[in-house]
């Protein structure tokens, strides 16, 4: 099968590149959230919730104290003080799961415990520093309380029938809590994407080698495994795959089978062993190959056909398994993950577009030459309250990338970036 636009880029190197924005609009067009799946309340902190969680009970269901003391009508301590206090009678105790069973009757009072249930009759806490127990049967109210003091309301956390959570929130630690509170062993959660990584290039030896000879020590899968699974990713485990064409083929054949999304590092460019390009345009539909960005300009995108068709036509169209052809040189492949599959990757599991770094506006300490028309990733560091670019060339050497504290992105538009002029960095840390 032939295809003219992977034609030109094979015989004349990239002539003509995809803008950064065209890239994006494309995903966004052609992702969504995958299904939801069933997950255990243990496992849910930080899964997306497919769907909305709505509370079949009031909690709490019963009326319950919200201080140790004494269960009274508020009436009878209205002119209760210190020194005039007001004799009740102490006529049982209500401790949690342990009610009262009688009524609380004008002047009369129940020991009650936090957390236990009002008795009937009741409609104040009276706090037992407030109190003086006389006798085995009397206590004295020292002070006032008025109707529903130190009472929590039936259904004052949860309403039966309200809204507790909605889908697509990020399940976090107190959710998982509240959600156990109302009674759910499981919720309904969008489904991880799985994220396949392939390497190419025979050069590459294995993370845990030692580089030797002409032999490099492949970094770009580690980093792309631990990218993919702060992502919420789960990843599947590295393959390495031999630069020959048919090898290069069964390998994206395989991981279209296994993965939603598939990480291939290196052989993206127009050399004689850059053969995933092709493999790609004959598996599925080559959509991008070429970004006007720096570093990352090789970075290709196709869409090959996701395994098993849909049974009939009420179930929405299973969508394709996206393919990144990740440049080899190690920066450009943190930033081809960073613009483009990262957002993917999130998107596929429910959760957020944006990038996941916390910005910061701050100067330039010197200009950033660019080239009107291409998106640069530039690693800078800040450095008190300006950022100093530690340059876009470079990208086999990820020590910038490790120097750096984060990135700044010049827009397409702009020839370059002025000293002195407030930028947006992109920070790695959280
Ligand atoms: N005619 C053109 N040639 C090239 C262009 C271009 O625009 N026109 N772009 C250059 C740029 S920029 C890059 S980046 C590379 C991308 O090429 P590939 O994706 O085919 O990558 P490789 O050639 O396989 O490797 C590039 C570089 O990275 C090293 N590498 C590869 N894999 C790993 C790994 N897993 N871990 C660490 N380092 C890796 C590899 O040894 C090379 O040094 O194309 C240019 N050519
Ligand atoms: O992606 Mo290449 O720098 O742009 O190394």
């Amino acid at each position: 099968m032939s295809d003219t636009r992977f034609d030109d880029v094979r015989m004349r190197g990239f002539l003509r590149r995809a803008d950064v924005d065209t890239v994006l609009t494309l995903l966004d067009a052609r992702t969504s959230a995958l299904p939801g799946e069933p997950v255990p309340l243990s496992e849910a902190a930080g899964r997306v919730l497919a769907l909305v969680v709505t509370s079949n009970v009031d909690v709490p269901a019963f009326a319950r104290a919200a201080m140790d003391g004494y269960a009274v009508c508020a009436a009878d301590t209205a002119d209760a003080t210190p020194t005039a206090p007001r004799a009740l009678t102490l006529v049982g105790e209500s401790l949690p799961a342990r009610p009262f069973s009688g009524e609380v009757k004008a002047g009369q009072a129940v020991r009650i415990t936090t957390g236990a249930p009002v008795p009937l009759g009741a409609d104040a806490v009276l706090m037992a520093e407030l109190a003086e127990l006389e006798a085995a049967d009397r206590v004295a109210a020292r002070a006032p309380v008025v109707s529903g003091k130190h009472i929590v309301r039936v259904a004052e956390d949860v309403a039966r029938g309200s809204v507790v959570l909605p889908s697509g929130r990020r399940l976090r630690p107190q959710d998982v809590g509240l959600l156990a509170s109302i009674g759910t062993a499981t919720v309904t959660a969008v489904r991880r994407p799985r994220v396949a990584i392939l390497v190419t290039g025979h050069e590459v030896l294995p993370p845990g080698a030692v580089p030797e000879g002409h032999k490099i020590v492949d970094s770009n899968s580690p980093m792309l495994a631990a990218l993919a699974a702060r992502d919420g990713a789960s990843v599947l485990p590295v393959r390495y795959v031999r630069d020959d064409p048919a090898a290069v083929r069964e390998a994206l054949v395989t991981a279209a089978q296994q993965a939603e999304v598939i990480l291939c590092s290196g052989g993206t460019s127009v050399g004689t062993e850059d053969h995933a390009p092709r493999a790609a345009a004959e598996l599925g539909e080559l959509a991008v190959h070429g970004v006007a960005l720096r570093p990352a300009g090789p970075l290709g995108i196709a869409f090959l056909p996701a395994p098993g068709a849909r049974r009939d036509a009420s179930e929405p169209p299973t969508l394709p398994v996206v393919l990144f052809l990740l440049p080899g040189n190690p920066v450009s492949c943190l930033c081809a993950y960073d613009l483009f599959a990262g957002r993917v990757v999130r998107r596929l599991g429910g959760r957020s577009w944006e990038l996941p770094y916390r910005t910061r506006a701050l100067p330039l300490a010197r200009d950033v030459p660019s080239t009107v028309g291409r998106v640069d990733y530039v690693r800078v560091k800040v450095e008190g309250n300006e950022v100093v670019p530690l340059g876009t060339g470079g990208a086999s050497n990820l020590s910038t990338a490790v120097a750096a504290d984060g990135f700044v992105l010049v827009p397409a538009a702009l020839g370059h970036l002025t000293q002195g002029e407030n930028v947006t960095v992109w920070l790695y840390d959280a």
